[in-house]
């Protein structure tokens, strides 16, 4: 059936038994009410965006952990559950709002990363009511069976990541994120990660990795792309300048793209603020084998909006060095000096951590984090302001 023809009954799913009470289709969408105390401050709602296989699971991970506490599906809930929890965050995977399962994106050859294929009306209402302090009862799409299971229960947590393929897609998500991200992998170097983890660890062949990168290519230029054009932070991921032709994607060149005037995000900068930097760092302080290590910063545009870039080309021999790195960075945020080298030293073992990738994932973290303070700092401001009467209102969506 083509994509044009297809009804809102197919769009969302209907039968009762995997999924017996969709808020759109089953009843009229209603939120659990929760009262909004006179201390909290609204839900800090952060987006992540990029295509699958791009890193998003360990960038989270590298995200949630500068927050403190393990991060964990909900307790007793669906074993297939997709959401992680945390003291302070909420990370839910937007793949739950696939509106067709598997098997009628087959029958009606669309691809996930199609808007049809997706329910953005739900996932507006839901991120809304969680930031405006409702539990929401959000969808799961099972990645095990590729169906839609029942729904479970999202409390609002202090932060809400929304991390998937379209959560900058919809405009009016967007208005809702007061941070966004989008991880831009380079064609070569998203292959050679794919073949790493499908062929090594999932077993599929070079051929079916091949066909489904093709598969997805169109509807991925067409609809995921795009949204980085509206991220705050970029991080593009290049194979390497240091080493003439290499695009195994061994050794990679990454970029920090930090728009400006974003409310409670100053851009990172090396040295000097404006300024434009190239800055080899290897030698007495900094042990580098070949190819080296090469740092740049300045400013730039990325689609008409004024930007500042840095970026990190090559890999660190050795992490704790890091900390001579770190020393010549400004605006990063830090509770501490050295605290960036000592998250990247506590994830040693996750992907990128001794390159540019690991290096700004962590940055942006902790940029995170302040953000999440001054905003609490601010509702709190506002709260002390208002007459007592109208803080101890209940909400009612
Ligand atoms: N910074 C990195 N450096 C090298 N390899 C990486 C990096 N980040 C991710 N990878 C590789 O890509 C694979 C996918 O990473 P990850 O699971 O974090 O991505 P994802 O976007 O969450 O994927 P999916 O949406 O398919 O679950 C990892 O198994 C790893 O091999
Ligand atoms: O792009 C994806 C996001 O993770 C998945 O491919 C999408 O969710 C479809 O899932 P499946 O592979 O189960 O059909």
């Amino acid at each position: 059936m083509a994509i044009s023809k297809l009804s809102p009954s197919h769009l969302w799913p209907t039968n009762q038994e995997s999924f017996p009470y969709h808020p759109i289709n089953r009843r009229k969408f209603t939120c659990k009410v929760m009262p909004i105390s006179a201390v909290d401050s609204r839900t800090v709602v952060i987006g992540l965006a990029a295509d699958s296989g791009c890193g998003k699971s360990t960038f989270m991970r590298r995200l949630t952990s500068v927050f403190g506490g393990a991060a964990e599906p909900p307790k007793g809930g669906n074993p297939d559950s997709n959401t992680m929890i945390s003291d302070m965050t909420t990370v839910i995977c937007l793949d739950d709002y696939h509106s067709l399962d598997r098997y009628e994106r087959k029958k009606n050859g669309v691809t996930a990363l199609h808007p049809t294929a997706n329910n953005f009306d739900l996932m507006y209402q839901q991120v809304k009511a969680l930031r405006e302090g409702f539990a929401v009862e959000k969808p799961i799409y099972n990645h095990v069976t590729g169906l839609l299971d029942a729904p479970e229960l999202i409390k609002p947590p202090k932060i809400l990541i929304i991390e998937g393929l379209h959560p900058l897609f919809d405009p009016r998500v967007r208005e809702l994120l007061d941070f966004s991200i989008y991880l831009d992998i380079s064609d070569d170097v998203k292959f050679a990660w794919k073949i790493q983890r499908d062929m090594a660890e999932r077993g599929h062949s070079l051929e079916s990795i091949k066909a489904s990168i093709a598969a997805r290519k169109t509807d991925f230029d067409a609809h995921v792309d795009p949204q980085k054009e509206f991220a705050d932070a970029v991080i593009q991921v290049l194979p390497t300048q240091l080493i003439p032709e290499e695009k195994e994607g061994k050794i990679l060149r990454v970029r920090m793209v930090m728009k400006e005037g974003v409310k409670y995000f100053d851009p990172v900068y090396l040295f000097d603020e404006g300024s434009t930097i190239s800055w080899v760092p290897c030698g007495r302080k900094l042990t580098c084998s070949y190819p080296g290590i090469k740092l740049f910063y300045g400013p730039d545009t990325y689609y008409s909006s004024e930007v500042s870039v840095i970026e990190m080309d090559g890999q660190f021999d050795k992490l704790e060095e890091l900390i001579y790195v770190e020393s010549h960075l400004n605006n990063i945020s830090t509770n501490f000096y050295g605290e960036i080298t000592q998250q990247m030293l506590r994830h040693a073992d996750f992907p990128g951590s001794n390159n540019g990738t690991g290096l700004f994932q962590t940055i942006l973290g902790l940029k995170i984090r302040h953000l999440f303070h001054q905003i609490q700092q601010k509702d709190k401001e506002e709260q002390q302001q208002e007459p007592l009467h109208h803080r101890h209102a209940t909400k009612v969506f």
